[in-house]
């Protein structure tokens, strides 16, 4: 049976941080997405970075996202994704890269894709959500082999990437496994009421959330929140899993007093959250 992912994952994953430490120590994020139109996204995904306590957040995105994410985000930086010059350097020093909420699917994105799946490198961490997820599916690309690869699909996107419909797999766990493994995927967060994370060594299921959690810029804001987390704390897996825990948990108690928890909500709730945590450890 599949174990269920609860708050010890927090206690395992949170450290508090040595007195001597500055940013270059929490991790070099670079979240690439966000077109014309889903500009959105990747500033949720932005401030989940930032508000989870990423050393550096840089953002790739639409030109026209700079300003709205600056006025929003002022912590963050921010790359025109036109840019290759920029964009090259940018893939090169980063220690994370996040890349697909709110990117589309058009061809200049297909290319940007392309770039991030043949640039990364075996010491960075790659996160892949949204519509780099359609897109890996639509052009049947792979995901790289020599970097630690994280997938962060709904069940919509799952259904795209495997190629087969949930309603098969839901009932046979080992056939995800199967699909993970056959996708070279290193962290599968297969997101759905009761999400599942899914590795080599050992097979989770989040209990709590719920629909509240059901708007748009949920799964951009986890999305934010992994890149964070996988750039400050050790062990990616279990980084991701506490990713995935908080988020829920934060809009699990924030949702007792809100009908709908927005996910800038969420955001704003994590330096606490592990705060509240920290104190305990
Ligand atoms: N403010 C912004 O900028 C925002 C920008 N966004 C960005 O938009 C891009 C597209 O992402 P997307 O998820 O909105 O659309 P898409 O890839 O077509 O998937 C939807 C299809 O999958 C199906 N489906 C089945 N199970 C499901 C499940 N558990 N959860 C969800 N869907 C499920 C679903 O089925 P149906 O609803 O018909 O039942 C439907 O057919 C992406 O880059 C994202 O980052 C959004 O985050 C919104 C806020
Ligand atoms: N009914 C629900 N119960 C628990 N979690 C939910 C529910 N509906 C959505 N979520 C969570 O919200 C997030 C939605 O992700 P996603 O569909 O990618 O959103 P978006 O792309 O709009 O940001 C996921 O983490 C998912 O588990
Ligand atoms: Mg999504």
């Amino acid at each position: 049976m599949t174990a269920e992912l609860n708050s010890e994952i927090l206690h395992e994953v949170f450290q508090k941080r040595a007195v001597n430490t500055h940013k270059g120590d929490y991790g070099r994020v670079l979240l690439i997405g966000g077109n014309k139109y889903l500009g959105g996204a990747i500033l949720m995904a932005a401030s989940a970075s930032v508000d989870s306590g990423a050393g550096l957040t840089t953002v790739a995105t639409d030109a026209t996202n700079i300003g709205p994410l600056h006025a929003r985000t002022p912590e963050a930086m921010a790359i025109d994704w036109a840019d290759t010059v920029a964009l090259a350097e940018q893939l090169e020093k980063s220690d994370v890269i996040l890349v697909g909420p709110g990117m589309g699917t058009d061809e200049f994105a297909v290319q940007l894709l392309k770039t991030v799946l043949f640039g990364v490198t075996a010491k960075q961490i790659l996160v892949v959500d949204g519509s780099a997820i359609t897109m890996m599916a639509e052009h049947n690309l792979s995901f790289p082999l020599n970097t630690f690869t994280i997938a962060t699909p709904h069940q919509g996107e799952w259904e795209r990437l495997s190629n087969v419909m949930i309603k098969y797999q839901e009932d046979i766990p080992e056939m995800t496994e199967l699909q993970r493994q056959n996708l070279n995927i290193d962290v599968l967060v297969l997101k759905k009421y009761h999400t599942q994370v899914i590795s080599n060594d050992r097979h989770v299921e989040l209990r709590i959330g719920g629909p509240f959690q059901a708007t748009g810029g949920m799964g951009d804001t986890l999305a934010g929140m992994i890149a964070g987390f996988v750039g400050q704390f050790p062990e990616p897996r279990r980084a991701t899993e506490a990713a995935v825990y908080a988020h829920s948990a934060i809009a699990e108690q924030l949702a007792g007093h809100n009908w709908v928890v927005k996910p800038s909500f969420v955001s704003s709730f994590i330096p606490n959250f592990i705060a509240s945590i920290q104190t305990n450890l």
